[in-house]
């Protein structure tokens, strides 16, 4: 990225970004600044740039291949390597979860062999919704299954539970879905008090069928099923990497697999998400939510960054990283519904980015992804919205916001509903966070200058979600490929793991060499 003549060029502009605290700074750039694709609008008037600025990271984005980079993605290419060194070494096939509507444009790449193995995998996840539905699939009272408690953790358990929340409102009628993620034995307890476990399904999801927290808490949950007086085999289901140590389908009622060309954190369009969303909002609500992803894959395939809104905001992001200085990002929906959408993209954008090595092994001179985190708002306003407008540190700001309410049972109060009242914060922080506010009392003063976007929708409907998943998922490999990262391994995770276990082989007392390990055992009185 460094030594594109694009990269300079916005170093010099950089110097001088666009002011929205001048006498009317944002005059006309609502409708000029906003980009939209699939019903949702992409506006980026509050952010500190101009047509000019604009232009160069047009240039940016094809000086670095970036739409070039992604097709090859979605056609199969080895984008999960780092030349020369020990590494994944494999494609990066996410996206043919959701290319299994029949619709590749002329000149569009795909893998068949991929998008086969996804068509396979959701027709028996079809005849598996349809036996649960129809009564072929009972309890040993031959009562119908109505709960599943999900079990997984990071990449099996974010996205899916982050869905599942934002689409609940379309719940199928009595039914329920608990997730069981953390080792904390009390995450377990909690569900187990809750669940009906004789009419419960339990889907444990781990790709690599190895992970210590997913496999205690399978165990976990199994001996209170046996101590129940049922079967685990009659109620669980797996959904694993094929061939992982968790392939073992003679253990459970059924068995979905996901490959290991789909990364953890970019999962919840295939059976990681797939089987639970299906059971809990229904297979038609499901294949909608896939319908979204699909259409802003397709749209991230725009060579015009005006027009390809996943690149856009990979494009403002870096903007703000790289030329700005900016370090994190907050992700801040105004809908109760997107309560983890912020925690599933932590995991997606900070697992994916958070590197610094490029993809031939050397470390890189600029900064890579922003620490991101967020909450819905109104809540944030009376937490952390404080340190967004007066601090010294510059906090740039994703808004997602919808028309209207999912529900729709709102009621007027003082002549305005709650979601014109909720609207009306949403657009006053942005004009705030932006313009600022000028005072004689210097504690009254807000300096204004804090970038920030919005992304809005008519309503959150199954489809909006799955293009709002799609946008950051896309929008994260952009980040990646212009930065020339490898987005898709986390070697950052493994160094954790290690230790731990040599802890719990002290736990059960097997002599290993781990000094710092063992002390601070001691002074803990462990
Ligand atoms: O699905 P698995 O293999 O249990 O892994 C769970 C999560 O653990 C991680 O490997 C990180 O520890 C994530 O990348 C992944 O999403």
């Amino acid at each position: 990225m460094k030594n594109s003549k694009s990269y300079a060029l916005l170093q010099e502009l950089s110097a001088n970004s666009y002011d929205l605290t001048q006498d009317k700074a944002l005059k006309g750039r609502f409708e000029s600044m906003k980009s939209s694709a699939l019903g949702i609008d992409y506006v980026y008037a509050c952010q500190r740039l101009n047509e000019e600025v604009v232009d160069a990271l047009q240039g940016l984005a094809d000086e670095t291949d970036a739409v070039t980079q992604f097709s090859r993605m979605m056609g199969g290419e080895n984008m999960n390597k780092i030349d020369g060194f020990e590494c994944e070494d494999r494609q990066v096939l996410h996206t043919a979860m959701r290319d299994v509507f029949d619709d590749l444009p002329e000149g569009f790449l795909s893998d068949q062999e991929a998008v086969n193995g996804a068509k396979a995998e959701i027709a028996k996840l079809k005849t598996f919704c349809d036996e649960i539905e129809n009564g072929t699939i009972l309890n040993a009272k031959g009562e119908k299954f109505n709960e599943m408690i999900l079990v997984g953790i990071g990449g099996s358990d974010l996205g899916p539970r982050a869905v599942y929340l934002a689409l609940k409102a379309y719940a199928v009628e009595g039914r329920k879905v608990h997730f069981i993620s953390n080792v904390d034995p009390d995450d377990a307890a909690a569900v187990l008090i809750d669940a009906d476990l004789e009419r419960s399904l339990v889907c444990v999801i781990s790709k690599s069928g190895s992970t210590l927290e997913t496999l205690t808490n399978e165990t976990l949950v199994a001996s209170n099923f046996e101590a129940a007086g049922l079967n685990p085999k009659d109620h669980f289901v797996c959904v694993t990497g094929k061939g992982s140590p968790m392939d073992n389908p003679d253990k459970y009622l059924r068995s979905f697999y996901m490959f290991d060309y789909v990364g953890g954190r970019y999962s919840v369009t295939s059976m990681v998400g797939a089987v639970m969303l299906s059971f809990g909002l229904g297979y038609d609500n499901f294949i909608n939510f896939l319908r979204g992803a699909r259409k802003i894959d397709l749209n991230s395939q725009n060579r015009d960054v005006r027009k390809n809104l996943p690149l856009l905001m990979a494009l403002i992001g870096i903007w703000n990283r790289n030329f700005l200085d900016h370090e994190t990002l907050a992700v801040l929906p105004y809908s109760q519904a997107l309560s983890r959408f912020a925690a599933h993209l932590q995991q997606c954008d900070m697992e994916s980015n958070g590197k610094r090595v490029n993809r031939q092994g050397e470390t890189v001179d600029f900064a890579t992804g922003p620490i991101v985190w967020g909450e819905p708002g109104t809540n944030g306003q009376h937490a952390f919205y404080q340190l967004i407008h007066q601090s010294e540190t510059v906090v740039p700001c994703d808004f997602i916001g919808f028309a209207k309410s999912q529900y729709q049972k709102d009621l007027d109060v003082k002549g305005t509903s709650s979601q014109q009242k909720l609207l009306a914060n949403l657009i006053a922080q942005s004009i705030g966070l932006a313009t600022g506010k000028t005072s004689d009392n210097p504690n009254k003063v807000f300096p204004g200058n804090r970038p920030n976007s919005m992304l809005f929708a008519e309503q959150l409907t199954p489809e909006i979600m799955g293009a709002l998943l799609a946008l950051y998922e896309n929008k994260i490999a952009f980040q990646g490929f212009v930065w020339n990262i490898n987005s898709f391994d986390q070697e950052g995770v493994q160094l954790g793991k290690v230790l731990a276990n040599e802890i719990i082989d002290i736990f059960t007392g097997q002599d290993v060499e781990a000094e710092n390990a063992k002390e601070y055992l001691k002074t803990l009185g462990l």
